[in-house]
């Protein structure tokens, strides 16, 4: 019996990389106004050429307050649209939300997400000091609304970010509750800190053994309806994705010609990770952004753009 291990054939959009927050791992953000927005005509251009089934709408911050934020918004929910319009299934991750706007992004993404990154407080000192969107109580309370609106919903640590191992204890038992509460939780990404070309954060990244230790823990702490997922192009070695799939990864999250987040680190091509799965036991299989335990949780709309795509993929397994 080969076991299966997935992916989301996946393009990301960025409707800004402007962000008020300045986390000091990233080399995704500009400064606020420093970049102009993707226009609708330029995604269109993207999209008529994108081979895909998820669109990732990844996207730096505009202040809550600031007088952009509903046209930051509108922005996102009509690249949603332009997605299901073209046949795309959208994932939107954008940093904390109002209710009111994660209800709207609700209607037009078959899942959602968004990194709790890490529960402690004590990053407040260091890495998100000038991170508002960064407050764990602001992420516990995304997750939260989340469930209450029956998202499905992507989450995840970030590793090697000066937290302790029993962060991690703590940061993954908040989010067990929360799935055991609401049951939306779809997958948790176990992601390794890697230094980029234009962060501040100098310091060590998140070597294999610890992001190993994480699976473990992951896999011990996690109701098991929980996929865990790694990032295969931030591991240094396919060594530790065998070890890290033994360990309890059964996903590597999505894959694509552009990893937006660390553009430093190129994805493997895909025949070579399913080579290297295939002989081992595993076989390499796509999947939808949305777990197929949640389709039944999406408004009609969204359930009748996913139905073509689980026909064709349950034709290929
Ligand atoms: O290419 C990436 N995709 C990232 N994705 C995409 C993710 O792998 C897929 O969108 C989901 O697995 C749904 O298919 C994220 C999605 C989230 O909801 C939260 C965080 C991430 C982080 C990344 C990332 O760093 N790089
Ligand atoms: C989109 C997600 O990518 C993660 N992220 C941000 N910067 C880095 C980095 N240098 N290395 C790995 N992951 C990173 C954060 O967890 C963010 O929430
Ligand atoms: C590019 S980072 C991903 C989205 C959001 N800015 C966050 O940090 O959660
Ligand atoms: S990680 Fe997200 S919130 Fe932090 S600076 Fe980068 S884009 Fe902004």
């Amino acid at each position: 019996m080969v076991s299966r291990i997935t992916y989301s054939p996946a393009y990301t959009l960025v409707p800004t990389y402007e962000c008020f927050n300045h986390c000091s791992y990233c080399n995704f953000r500009v400064s606020p106004g420093q970049d102009s927005w993707l226009s609708l005509a330029s995604a269109k251009a993207i999209l008529d050429k994108v081979e895909a089934i998820e669109i990732l709408i990844l996207s730096g911050e505009v202040h809550p307050r600031s007088s952009r934020r509903s046209s930051w918004l509108e922005r996102i929910e009509q690249l949603c649209v332009m997605a299901l319009e073209s046949g795309f299934l959208p994932h939107t991750n954008v940093g904390p939300l109002s209710l009111q706007e994660m209800q709207s992004l609700k209607l037009v993404n078959v899942s959602m997400g968004l990194m709790l990154e890490q529960l402690t407080p004590s990053l407040l000192k260091t890495v998100h000091r000038h991170a508002p969107s960064k407050l764990p109580a602001v992420r516990l309370q995304q997750l939260t609304w989340a469930g209450q609106l029956r998202i499905p919903f992507t989450t995840g640590l970030l590793l090697g970010i000066g937290e302790t191992r029993a962060d991690w204890d703590a940061s993954l038992r908040a989010i067990a509750t929360l799935h055991r509460r609401y049951g939306h939780i779809q997958e948790v990404i176990l992601q390794p800190h890697q230094p980029g070309a234009s962060q501040q954060l100098a310091g060590q990244p998140c070597d294999d053994a610890m992001l190993i230790a994480a699976v473990k823990c992951a896999r011990a702490l996690l109701p098991e309806d929980i996929a865990i997922q790694i990032p295969p192009n931030l591991v240094s070695s396919p060594d530790t994705i065998l070890a890290c799939i033994e360990a309890g990864v059964s996903d590597l999250g999505g894959i694509g010609p552009l990893d937006e987040v660390n553009p430093t680190y190129p994805h493997q091509r895909l025949g070579e990770l399913s080579d290297l799965l295939l002989a081992h036991g595993y076989s390499l299989k796509p999947r939808l952004p949305i777990y197929p335990q949640y389709d039944h949780w999406l408004p009609l709309a969204l359930q009748n753009k996913i139905q073509p795509w689980r026909a064709r993929l349950d034709g290929k397994f």
